[in-house]
């Protein structure tokens, strides 16, 4: 049986459909995560899988229960890391910890748990005195100490700074050899492209597309890029009409290519006949980014709630600012 089995889901606000019809199967042992701009729909589904909301319409199972139905017995089973939960701030993460450790029938050692997390020096503080990316961590913490066989991370390293983020995916990824299902949202593509073995794209409350990495590519027809450095004193206008999509990025030519063996060809032949030695000459198969943002659409991707924060994020994410200028 898989972990997740959802068929038709349908979750309206105020006559606006959140979540759309989804479709959805998470075999156990999977890692997935799920992409999409802002409001696509994420957190509702995901909430609607931990029995956080009900359903308007459509068939859910998560570990063989109805999660609006399975009560304590399914709680047990899984784990949650929340984007924003409150925490009882006179507390230190030792106590919340030994306290959420009560819930659950086989909790793992609280020791442990910190150690995990790397929250060892803070571990006897007052929650009020963490960071934000230690509150995280301790989201994190909270989300692992029952030791779950499902556990759904809602944009679990968010705030996390790059050490402690490298943190976060070691520990997943040993959470993924211990046989656990994660289903995670994220807006870092990267973080996605890092930790899950299947990422699925959804967008009003649909599924766009899913597969790995390399098999989104090849649905969304994304193309290959070619890119070198121009030759110094050339025109732009002087190269080779090749690709479907050229930028220039300081010096750095990109093209988009379908055909990158043919568009190659053409390119080599036109310097080697002109006596040009494009430096930096390389072909890459496209980024996640690029599937993301062919799939989901530039304009639609910033339409969304929170523009500003989306294209932070995103350049957050893949380590870029603004694309660079599309020249044709
Ligand atoms: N409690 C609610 N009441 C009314 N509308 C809601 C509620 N929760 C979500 N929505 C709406 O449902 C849509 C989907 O929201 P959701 O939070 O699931 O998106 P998301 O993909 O998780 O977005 P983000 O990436 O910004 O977290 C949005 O249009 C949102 O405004």
């Amino acid at each position: 049986m898989a972990a997740i089995e959802v068929t038709g889901l349908r979750k309206v606000y105020g006559g606006v459909a959140a979540v759309d019809g989804l479709d959805l199967v998470i075999e156990r042992g999977e890692v997935v995560a799920l992409l999409g701009p802002n409001g696509a729909g994420k957190t509702t589904t995901v909430e609607i899988l931990e029995g956080y909301r009900r359903r308007d319409a459509g068939t859910v199972s998560v570990l063989g229960h109805d999660p609006e139905t399975g009560g304590g017995e399914f709680r047990a089973r899984i784990g949650v890391v929340l984007q924003e939960a409150g925490f009882e701030e006179n507390f230190t993460p030792r106590e919340l910890l030994r306290l959420q450790a009560g819930w659950y029938p086989h909790p793992r050692p609280v020791a442990e748990v910190i150690a995990l997390t790397g929250l060892e020096e803070k571990a006897d503080a007052r929650v009020s005195t963490l960071s934000g990316g230690q509150r995280r961590r301790l989201d994190l913490a909270l989300g692992i100490i029952g030791d779950p066989e499902l556990l759904f991370l809602d944009e679990p390293t968010t705030g996390f700074d790059p050490s402690a983020r490298r943190r976060a995916w070691e520990l997943v990824g040993s959470l993924r050899d211990l046989g656990a299902t994660i289903l995670l949202t994220t807006h870092y593509l990267d973080e996605a492209e890092h930790l899950a073995d299947r990422v699925v794209i959804i967008d009003h409350g649909r599924v766009l597309a899913q597969g790995t990495p390399d098999e989104l590519g090849a649905v969304a027809g994304v193309a290959t890029v070619i890119s070198f450095r121009i030759p110094e004193g050339l025109a732009e206008d002087a190269l080779p009409a090749i690709g479907r999509e050229r930028r220039l990025a300081g010096s750095v030519v990109e093209v988009r290519s379908a055909t990158p063996t043919a568009d190659v060809a053409v390119l080599a032949t036109w310097a080697v006949e002109n006596g040009y030695e494009l430096d930096g000459l390389t072909l890459a198969r496209p980024s996640l980014e690029d599937v993301y943002l062919d799939l989901v659409g530039e304009a639609d991707h910033v339409d969304h709630t929170d523009a500003a924060a989306d294209e932070a994020s995103t350049a957050a994410a893949t380590g870029t600012s603004r694309k660079p200028e599309v020249v044709r």
